[in-house]
């Protein structure tokens, strides 16, 4: 069954979607069988330059090209599209579409330097590309960053329910303000979610069921894009905005305006800008990058292609990519110019201003909220799979591992949540880090060492092309690594909205 094998393969959000029922491709027994089969599967195209052979010639794919779009549109698509309209509001219009079509094609073109790479030794995973080109240090620094990047994505997810959970209790108990009860706070809300649904989740043995949330998770978002683009037309701007004593501004929505002041910059308040640089730019790139990782999934959706070839994977890739350029684009626009320069980095949470109690946004609150919390697990099973890689490469399963390093992931993640002030910080720094890493400099320097040079000289056009592109994504790094840390030492930042 296409549907049930492919959506069973892929993942959301950076987990790796090698979580194949027992009957099926089994790699979730680890890497080493995987190194062995693409190892003897090995085809140099020295060997027979002029054929054109199949990509994986001990693995025929049933999953069809739609098919293979959607699950890579899904491993595309995650918490990252909360914060493109917060980017665009520190960019302008104009900027920003720029730069989410520069990083739409960077991505795609990444995408070709792994499948060619992928192609020269039949390989089906990306550490697998980091072996072959690096050895075991290869191996450990990609399963490394994906680790990090992974942990990254699965704080944004736990963020999403520390600030809207609690919104979503506050409308069913019909408050129009937080009272302060611990049931209203997001940090215990947390916990008990983690304790009640992700721990025990994350304690099966394979993802099963658990896989298909990815096609419900992207589901979810089109219905957020959907209400975005409905609200934008029914809230309207300026923000009223009233000052309280203590100067804290509070904004009020569709409300008389009789009993209020106004802000005197309100006028500007509501202009769309096209071009606008600040502090807060120097997010824009990381929140981006986050936003279009999904490397890590491309190899395995990949392998599970009908007619598996290079370039019917690149279509794939390319259709997926374009749509959720798409996708972006209108969620950033409407986010925005809903809310101009009042948006959060979290665009959902900026919906409070309106009204707490409204009914659309309280339901696509819940939808984001059960797509979020149901992959959270789905993104920790691969962090797992690596530590254990890492950990104990030639050890068989064991329940007293698989279950510690769930407690200690969900830890680590908890505590990272309550005490990150907000989810800017996360994309931010998961964006300036491993997401580069992942699109940018990996896949330049694997193609590097992987294409043969009687294929491809160092010196010929398309290694200088990878050349460019890894050193692109390390200045990509360090610029906006640089950027966020003097942002946050300069303290300013955390004056900001809080979520
Ligand atoms: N796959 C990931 O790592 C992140 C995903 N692109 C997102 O926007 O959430």
């Amino acid at each position: 069954m296409d549907v049930g094998r492919g959506m069973e393969l892929q993942k959301m959000n950076g987990q790796h979607s090698r979580d194949l029922g027992p009957d099926k491709l089994n790699l979730e027994d680890g890497f080493d069988g995987l190194e062995f089969m693409a190892e003897r599967d090995e085809f140099l195209p020295g060997k027979s330059p002029g054929i054109k052979a199949p990509q994986f010639t001990d693995f025929e794919g049933k999953t069809s090209f739609g098919m293979s779009v959607f699950n890579l549109s899904n491993a595309i698509m995650g918490s990252g599209i909360l914060g493109l309209a917060y980017a665009m509001s520190n960019t302008g219009i104009v900027l920003f579409l720029i730069l989410l079509l520069c990083i739409a094609i960077l991505s795609a073109y990444s995408i070709h330097l792994l499948l060619r790479s992928a192609g020269v030794v039949g390989i089906r995973a990306y550490e697998q590309l980091g072996h072959r080109a690096f050895g075991q240090p290869g191996k450990v620094l990609a399963g490394s960053i994906i680790t990090m990047h992974n942990i990254g994505a699965m704080s944004s997810y736990l963020f999403i329910v520390k600030s809207e959970l609690p919104l979503v209790m506050q409308a069913f108990l019909g408050l129009k303000e937080n009272t302060g009860e611990w049931y209203l706070d997001g940090k215990y809300l947390i916990i008990i979610v983690s304790v009640i649904i992700v721990f025990p989740l994350s304690l099966m043995r394979h993802l099963g069921y658990l896989g298909y949330t990815s096609g419900f998770s992207l589901s979810c978002m089109v219905f957020f894009l959907i209400s975005v683009i409905y609200k934008k037309f029914n809230i309207p701007c300026p923000l009223e905005k009233i000052t309280s004593h203590d100067n804290h501004l509070v904004s009020v929505l569709g409300e008389s305006h009789d009993n209020h002041s106004f802000v005197s910059s309100d006028v500007d308040f509501c202009e769309a800008q096209s071009f606008t640089i600040n502090m807060k730019t120097a997010y824009t790139i990381p929140i981006l990058a986050f936003a279009f990782v999904c490397h890590p999934e491309v190899l395995p959706i990949y392998t599970e292609l009908r007619d598996a070839t290079k370039k019917r994977m690149q279509t794939v890739a390319n259709i997926s990519v374009l749509a959720m350029f798409v996708m972006y684009g209108l969620t950033a626009i409407f986010g925005y110019l809903t809310f101009f320069g009042g948006v959060d980095s979290e665009l959902l949470h900026t919906y409070i201003k309106v009204d707490p109690l409204d009914t659309l946004i309280l339901c696509v609150r819940m939808a984001v909220l059960v797509a979020v919390t149901l992959t959270v697990p789905v993104v920790l099973f691969p962090i797992r799979r690596a530590l254990l890689q890492l950990l104990f490469p030639e050890k068989p399963f064991h329940w007293a591992h698989h279950i510690s390093i769930a407690v200690c992931l969900l830890i680590i993640v908890n505590l990272l949540v309550i005490f990150v002030p907000t989810i800017r910080d996360i994309f931010g720094i998961i964006g300036a880090t491993s997401a580069p890493s992942l699109i940018f400099i990996l896949p330049g320097i694997f193609y590097i060492r992987i294409v043969p040079e009687e294929t491809e000289p160092l010196k010929s056009i398309p290694k200088i092309m990878a050349a460019c592109f890894a050193a692109l994504g390390f200045v990509f790094m360090v610029m906006s690594t640089s950027f966020i840390i003097l942002d946050w030492v300069s303290g300013e930042s955390r004056s900001g909205g809080g979520h």
